[in-house]
């Protein structure tokens, strides 16, 4: 679309549940030449973010808007960050030919299409140009259980598969209900190479036409005010720690951490300093019961060179995790890890 003020600038929604992928899937992205110049707003759930560290070296700006989620907290500030990105865009002060939002993992989708089709000014400076849903194939049937990630599928026009080279991977079944419930939506295979800019990009404007009739509904529930909230039922903890962890304890944490608290987690992310390299920390992933294999990086991404582990999801124990830590770091003092806490099914304070 070409208004007074130039041609709209194409916007696409990048989203997926906890851990599906859609950070690694951006970086590799990004790299490519057909989306030099673009700018991405990375929005965090959680009081640190971590994407925006993990995504050095990438071309073009990455701008974070943190502190809550898009589609609540803050939808005024996503409506507030495009009007002033398109501002400095216009001032000279900023260049880019596309942008790239990609949610947090446990955004409502629908009230993001929402603003971007609805509010007049972004209506008109932004062109909606697809929604890109990715789906984990490893752990998507555990993420479809929460209302978010089945309206991520909903809306998307393009979805891209991931983690179909995992042994954990259920690539036949997750193929088969996304393509009884979004049968328009074209499927790409991240892991095969098939999710190419050329394939993601600039192909038709996004609508809500073609899409499950139930979007039409949630879109008119939107206009009234009617939310799905759901999120509020999630907690997410921080540990930060100065003390670095033993080579030979790092497994041993994670796999307790596995066990004791994994049945609530849905979403871990951390940036480790390990004792035999305190310069260079690990990054550790893990989405509800699949933890993936550490990697080190070469330096830390900001002056901040502490431990910082987030976890996402339902009835965790901060205070355990950071004990548990803590007794692997042997930060003196520490107890060390109380099994009896650790499996503890119900709230272990209280009993
Ligand atoms: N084996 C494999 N691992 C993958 C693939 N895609 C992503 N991962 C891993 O999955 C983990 C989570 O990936 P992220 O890109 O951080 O996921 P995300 O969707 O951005 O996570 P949140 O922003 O926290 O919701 C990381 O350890 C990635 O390396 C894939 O196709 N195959």
């Amino acid at each position: 679309m070409t208004t007074g003020l130039g041609r709209a600038v194409p916007i696409t929604v990048l989203t997926g549940f906890l851990g599906a992928g859609k950070t690694t899937l951006l970086n590799r992205l990004l790299r490519q030449p057909a989306l030099a110049n673009t700018l991405v707003l990375v929005n965090e759930f959680g009081e640190i973010g971590l994407d925006h560290l993990l995504m050095q070296g990438v071309e073009g700006d990455v701008v974070e808007l943190s502190g809550g989620c898009l589609c609540c907290a803050v939808r005024t500030d996503l409506i507030e960050t495009l009007s002033n990105l398109i501002a400095k865009r216009d001032a000279g002060q900023l260049s880019y030919e596309r942008v790239i939002l990609e949610t947090t993992g446990l955004a409502d989708p629908i009230p993001v299409l929402h603003s971007l089709q609805t509010d007049p000014y972004l209506a008109m400076r932004f062109a909606l140009d697809g929604v890109i849903t990715v789906v984990d194939a490893a752990t998507g049937e555990g993420a479809l259980k929460h209302e978010e990630a089945v309206r991520q599928v909903a809306v998307a026009d393009r979805i891209v598969l991931t983690k179909t080279d995992l042994p954990e991977a259920d690539e036949a079944d997750i193929r088969r209900r996304i393509s009884e419930f979004v049968p328009n939506a074209t499927l790409l295979d991240a892991a095969k190479g098939e999710a190419e800019p050329e394939r993601l990009f600039g192909i038709t404007p996004w609508s809500s036409l073609g899409l499950p009739e139930v979007v039409g509904e949630w879109l008119a529930a939107e206009v009234k005010g009617e939310r799905v909230g759901e999120h509020g039922r999630f907690r997410t903890t921080t540990i930060w720690s100065d003390a670095a962890l033993p080579p030979m304890a790092f497994g041993m944490f994670v796999d307790l951490l596995k066990s004791g608290q994994g049945q609530r987690i849905l979403r871990l992310k951390g940036l480790v300093k390990a004792a035999d390299d305190p310069e260079r920390p690990v990054v550790i992933h893990g989405v509800q019961h699949l933890f993936h294999p550490p990697v080190r990086l070469d330096s830390w991404p900001d002056d901040d060179h502490r431990t910082r582990i987030v976890v996402i999801g339902d009835g965790l124990d901060a205070d355990v995790i950071a004990k548990l830590y803590d007794a692997f770091a042997g930060v003196p003092g520490a107890e060390p890890p109380d099994r009896s806490v650790l499996f503890a099914t119900d709230d272990p304070i209280s009993r």
